[in-house]
């Protein structure tokens, strides 16, 4: 156990602390007394004075703020979980997001990394959130874990878009009423071009009056689907529909299933899309592109209008949502455990490009099968520095580099970053890229 004297200051404990940067989860860093201290809500820069609360480090005053520093806009910050860093500018956190990528990147042993792309998203543009419930004395909490412990009810949040925002008073009430809200549950809310999209999830099965209560609420709010996760086997029925469920990817509209996974805003998805689409090597209609974790078709829709695309997904629900829009497209969909039944090198030799947008936890066993394959470029979609950062280093170590990378910040205010890398291992492209990042020429004008 870590034991630390503090001698600074007898009569308060308090010392003073400059922060040099900011840990994974957003928390300054320090030195002390030879120990690394992580002080939550400093940031980069700042002069503070903190003392200890037992082992732990608190912040007591901070003596000269950052010129980064802003008023947090929202007032549950530091309460709910949903945000990790609303005091620090959004273009300071984007340039904080950028770093942390750059980072990982030289760590996994690229060099000479060119300037990257950035996105930032807007506020009030959250279109996926998975919501706590819990039922208390009266009512229901909604909303987001306190970073480490209970919900807290979402009375203002300024990254929900407002059509969802909207729900969730009326929410509240029906929720309150439902028989099978015993305890603990949970409310993925998904906004759809259709409409809200909800999937419940209770701890005791519904009643039938809990039903003709969904429904109602369904109707009342024009909500197209409402969805029911059955505690006892997980699985998920429809209890309420009022239309056609319908999103589109690149023109193509899919159906997506119960709490599908959706990129976090709508213009975020626009970004990534067009990254990957830019990132892909000038393609005949006849050349293969292999995309690797797949979800219902984000990508794949649109880089089929640029070639044939072989799709695995290992979400049997999503995988069947994408096979189902795939008829007379440039696309062939597939079911598939990447981690459980990697493709292997052999099963990648017509493989012109590959593009892979795996888990937070990265690409696991795909990724050596893949970096060993020989494919000349390869376009990553990364959620995780950590995991790129291990993905990466297996790819530099094949002979790889990064052509260009895009960040996309659709987590506003969390320590959550997307982005979007080109690798190839084309000596031609390289040095094209090379040339044209010399004379400032914007990639998409390749293909
Ligand atoms: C970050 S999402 C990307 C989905 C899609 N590219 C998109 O933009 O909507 C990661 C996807 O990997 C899938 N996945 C997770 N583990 C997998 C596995 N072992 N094999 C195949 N797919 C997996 C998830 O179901 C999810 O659809």
């Amino acid at each position: 156990m870590l034991v630390i004297t503090v001698m600074n200051n007898p009569g308060t404990g308090a010392f003073p602390l400059r922060i040099e940067g900011l840990g994974a989860a957003a928390d300054g860093v320090a030195h002390h007394d030879g120990h690394v201290l992580f002080i939550p809500g400093t940031l980069p820069g700042e002069e503070v004075l903190a003392r200890f609360s037992g082992t732990r480090p608190e912040l007591i005053e901070i003596t000269a703020p950052s010129s980064d520093r802003v008023a947090p806009p929202c007032t549950l910050f530091g309460e709910c979980g949903g945000c990790a860093i609303q005091q620090m500018s959004l273009p300071a956190l984007l340039d904080w997001k950028t770093t942390r990528v750059a980072e990982a990147l030289t760590a996994a042993g690229f060099e000479d990394l060119p300037v990257p792309q950035r996105y930032q998203t807007p506020s009030y543009t959250r279109r996926r959130m998975d919501l706590a419930i819990q039922r208390v004395p009266g009512g229901v909490i909604l909303g987001l874990h306190r970073r480490n412990g209970d919900p807290v009810d979402m009375t203002e949040c300024h990254v929900l878009h407002p059509t969802l925002f909207a729900l969730l008073k009326p929410l509240r009430e029906v929720l309150s009423s439902l028989g099978a809200l015993t305890g603990r549950g949970g409310l993925v809310l998904n906004l759809l071009d259709s409409g809200p999209d909800l999937t419940l999830s209770t701890p005791a099965e519904l009643t039938t009056a809990d039903r003709t209560k969904l429904a109602a609420f369904g109707r009342q709010h024009g909500l197209p689907r409402i969805s029911w996760q059955n505690p006892k086997d997980r699985s998920i029925e429809t209890v309420s529909q009022t239309r056609a469920v319908k999103e589109a990817f690149g023109g193509v509209e899919i159906t997506p299933p119960p709490a599908a996974f959706l990129q976090a805003t709508e213009d975020a998805e626009n970004a990534i899309v067009q990254a990957v689409v830019d990132g892909l090597p000038p393609l005949n209609k006849k050349d293969i592109t292999v995309e690797l974790f797949a979800g219902c078709g984000t990508l794949t829709f649109p880089m089929s209008e640029k070639g044939r695309v072989i799709a695995y997904e290992g979400d049997l629900a999503a995988a069947t949502c994408l096979k189902a829009a795939a008829g007379g497209r440039r696309v062939d969909g597939f079911h598939r455990d990447l981690m459980r039944q990697p493709l292997l090198p052999q099963d990648l030799k017509s493989t012109r490009a590959v593009v892979l947008d795996p888990p937070y936890a990265g690409a696991g066993a795909q990724t050596m099968p893949l970096a060993k394959s020989g494919v000349k470029d390869i376009v990553y979609v990364s959620c995780n520095p950590a995991a790129l950062e291990k993905d990466g280093r297996a790819l530099k170590e094949a002979g790889y580099s990064v052509l260009n990378w895009t960040i996309v910040d659709q987590f506003l205010w969390s320590t959550e970053v997307e982005t979007v890398l080109v690798f190839s291992r084309d000596p031609k492209r390289i040095k094209r890229e090379n040339s044209r990042r010399n004379h400032n020429v914007p990639s998409h004008l390749d293909s």
